[in-house]
This record gives structure tokens, C-alpha cells and sequence, in this order.
């Protein structure tokens, strides 16, 4: 459980935020550079607090101990280890009071030249994608007109500087945002769903790294390495979206799969069942009509009468019963084969008395029944090719015929 800390005479106020994030990276050895960028981030929003009542970029120097301690027992309080905030130098690196180039105030930075472009960049909101790395740029051009090529303690303190005059320039969100923009942070508000204890893993201080390694904010290193840390974070906060939002969308086309096949096997069966009933309609009075018939006649196939009609292209005419197509067999015979219409189901008895009737009847002049097909619900009647046309056109059309 966490202590209690009370802040003497120090006029910072840390009790903002939660620290639950900047505890699990400090409890990390692999994670100390970040470490001391959430314990800078939350000491310099807490002075650019101070800073928006006093218009000071920091605590009085009389107070400057009493502060540094309030941090530190703060942190310590927070479940981060006393080693880190050592390695990370709160007092030698990270202060309660910046001093940039004899600048103690924010009146005096605003009047600091280019200071209104960096205003102008660093507008917010900061979290949408580039307005951040706008920002920070501007913030590296200025510091580095304001500062030269100076030490990083310097360039550090500058940078904390323009952090709190930039931070007075908004609300307390807009102070947050820019935190975890300036610092390359999760923002700071965000509660985790799970707060992790720290470890007694313990960070030596031997190991420190240089100042700029351990306390300069990424951008102040390179824009890539913090962009690419920045989406990471925000991938990172909704991954159990990520996968519920994938598995929703694999279901989903499954079911659509499923459906699809489902109905495209309700069509086909319906089709084969119609296909079905149908035939088995012709062939039960087929079979009637050939058991009372002494007339045998050929059966032709569907596609034998599709090929021949080259796919029922070669229409000849067309009667009250159907369309009358020219066919051309692969044995050489010619024919016209007659296609008849749908027709109700009485009428296909009909069409079964009416073959029984020309396949009896022979003459030389009635035109000579050659067979039949009946399939997929179709009925054909084939018949012998008269070349000459119809009586009624000879009559009509022929001017030997009227002369
Ligand atoms: N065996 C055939 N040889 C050549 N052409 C034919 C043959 N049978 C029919 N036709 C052509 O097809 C047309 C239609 O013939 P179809 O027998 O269907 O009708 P129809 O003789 O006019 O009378 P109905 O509709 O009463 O049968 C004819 O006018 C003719 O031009």
C-alpha cells in the first residue's frame, strides 16, 4: 500500500497522476531510459503546475531540497525503487527549478525569439499523427538558436523550460498531452487495467548511461525511433480489441460461406428434384406409350439434338406448338427437329398420343417421323428435312407456282 507523503514546506503538488506506468518501467532494467522520461515528465508537469499560479519556472532555491526530497519520497511511495530514481539523477539531472539561459519565468520566454513558432507548432490536439513531430522540431530548432551547441544538462533544463512556458499556454489536458509528446510517454492519465508491482530487480548506478541517453526525451535523439514508439503504445493499449475485432470478421465470413453454400445446394437440389419429377412424368407415359406402340422410334439425346442444332441456332420456322430448328447429325442425316413449347401437364399426354400417331402413319407425301427426345423437361419431335420449304410458301412466294 502506498505512504502517505507530505509536502512540507514544497509548493509542488504530484499528487495529479497516477504512477503506476512509470513504477513498471523503472522496475525494469531494460526499461531505464523510459523510466527516467516518466519521472522527468511527471516532476516538469508538476512545476509547469507550480509555474501557471507563480509565473515561475520553478520552486524557490531556499525550497529547492525540501522539493527534491518530496519527490523522491513520492516515487518511493509510488512503488518506484529508490535505485532508479538515483540513476536517473532526480537533483543532478532532473530539477525542481529550470534556469535556461538566466530565463526563470514564462513572461520572459514568450518574448524569447521564435518562441511563437514553437507556440504556433505545438498547438494542440498533439496526439493526432505528425502534429507531435511538428512540434518537437520546432522545439529542437529553438532550443538549439537559444543554446548553441551547449551540454545537455543545459539543452535539458532548456527543454524543461519550454515544456512548462509551452504548458501555460493551455489547460491542465492540454499540459498532459504535451507531456507525452515532449517526453515520448503513454499519456499520463491513462489508468492500466492491471498495475504491475515492482520488482526488486534493482537498477545499478554504475550502469548509468550519459545524460542524454538516460533523461533526453527520444525526439531530442531522433523523430523515427518516437514515432514508431508512439504507435506502438497506442497498438498496444487496445490489443484485445484488435483480436476480437479479427475473430468477429472471421466468423462472420465463415457464417457467409456457409450460407452461400447452403443456398446454392437448396438451388441445385430444387433443380434436380424439378428436373426429376419431370422426367420421371415423360418417362412413366414413355414407357406407356412404347408398351401399347408395336412402333419403335428413335430416342435421341439432349445433347445430341444441342449439337446438331448447333445449340438451337439454326431456327427454320416456327409453328403454333413450338420453333422448328434445322439439324445436321454427325452420321450426315439432316432433320427438323421441333421444339415444343412448355405446356401444361395434360398436354404432355398429348405429346405422347400425337408420336404414337406419326410414327404410325407412312406416307410419300406426309413428311417422315424420324424419333423423339424427351429430357430435361423438354420434348423434341424430329422429323425428316423437306428442303423445298412449305406448301404455303411455294404457293405464296414461288413465281414458277403463279405464273
Ligand atoms: N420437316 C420440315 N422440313 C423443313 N421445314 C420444316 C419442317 N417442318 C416444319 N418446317 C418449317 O417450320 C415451320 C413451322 O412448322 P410447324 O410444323 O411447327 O408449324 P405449322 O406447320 O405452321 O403448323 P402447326 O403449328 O399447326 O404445326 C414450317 O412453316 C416450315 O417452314
Amino acid at each position: 500500500s502506498r505512504l502517505l507523503v507530505v509536502a512540507d514546506d514544497c509548493p509542488l503538488d504530484m499528487t495529479w497522476s497516477n504512477f503506476t506506468w512509470a513504477a513498471s518501467a523503472c522496475s525494469s532494467q531494460n526499461e531505464r531510459a523510459k523510466c527516467c522520461r516518466y519521472l522527468n515528465a511527471f516532476v516538469t508537469v508538476s512545476v509547469a503546475r507550480y509555474a501557471n499560479t507563480t509565473g515561475n519556472f520553478g520552486v524557490p532555491s531556499a525550497l529547492n531540497d525540501v522539493c527534491l526530497n518530496y519527490v523522491t519520497q513520492t516515487f518511493l511511495s509510488y512503488g518506484i525503487p529508490h535505485n532508479a530514481t538515483l540513476f536517473c539523477g532526480i537533483g543532478p539531472k532532473i530539477h525542481v527549478s529550470y534556469q535556461c539561459q538566466g530565463i526563470t519565468s514564462g513572461s520572459e520566454f514568450l518574448q524569447t525569439p521564435n518562441f511563437e513558432d514553437v507556440i504556433r507548432n505545438c498547438k494542440m490536439p498533439l496526439s493526432i499523427e505528425n502534429s507531435c513531430r511538428r512540434c518537437v522540431n520546432s522545439s529542437i530548432i529553438f532550443l538549439h538558436h537559444l543554446i548553441g551547441a551547449l551540454d545537455n544538462v543545459t539543452l535539458n533544463t532548456c527543454r524543461d523550460a519550454a515544456f512548462v512556458a509551452l504548458a501555460n499556454q493551455g489547460d491542465n489536458a492540454s499540459a498532459i498531452d504535451l507531456a507525452s509528446c515532449f517526453f515520448s510517454i503513454k499519456e499520463l492519465q491513462i489508468l492500466p487495467v492491471i498495475a504491475p508491482q515492482p520488482s526488486s530487480q534493482q537498477i545499478s548506478p554504475a550502469l548509468a548511461p550519459t545524460i542524454v541517453s538516460a533523461e533526453a526525451p527520444q525526439q531530442l535523439t531522433g523523430f523515427p525511433i518516437k514515432q514508431h514508439r508512439r504507435g506502438t503504445l497506442r497498438l498496444a493499449l487496445f490489443p484485445g480489441i484488435g483480436i476480437m475485432v479479427t475473430s468477429l470478421a472471421i466468423v462472420l465470413v465463415i457464417i457467409l460461406i456457409l450460407l452461400i453454400r447452403k443456398k446454392s445446394g437448396e438451388l441445385k437440389s430444387a433443380e434436380t428434384t424439378h428436373s426429376k419429377t419431370c422426367d420421371v412424368f415423360h418417362q412413366s407415359h414413355l414407357r406407356k406409350y412404347q408398351e401399347g406402340s408395336s412402333i419403335i422410334c428413335q430416342r435421341f439425346r439432349y445433347n445430341e439434338i444441342k449439337k446438331a442444332t448447333n445449340n438451337f441456332s439454326n431456327i427454320i420456322g416456327r409453328g403454333g406448338f413450338g420453333t422448328v430448328y434445322k439439324a445436321q447429325f454427325a452420321y450426315g442425316t439432316s432433320a427438323a427437329v421441333k421444339r415444343m413449347n412448355p405446356v401444361a401437364e395434360h398436354h404432355k399426354r398429348v405429346f405422347c398420343r400425337e408420336m404414337e400417331l406419326h410414327s404410325r402413319l407412312h406416307h410419300r407425301h406426309l413428311v417422315a417421323f424420324r424419333g423423339f427426345c424427351v429430357e430435361r423437361c423438354e420434348r423434341f419431335l424430329v422429323y425428316e428435312y423437306m428442303e423445298n420449304g412449305s406448301l404455303k410458301d411455294y404457293l405464296h412466294c414461288n413465281p414458277l407456282a403463279n405464273s
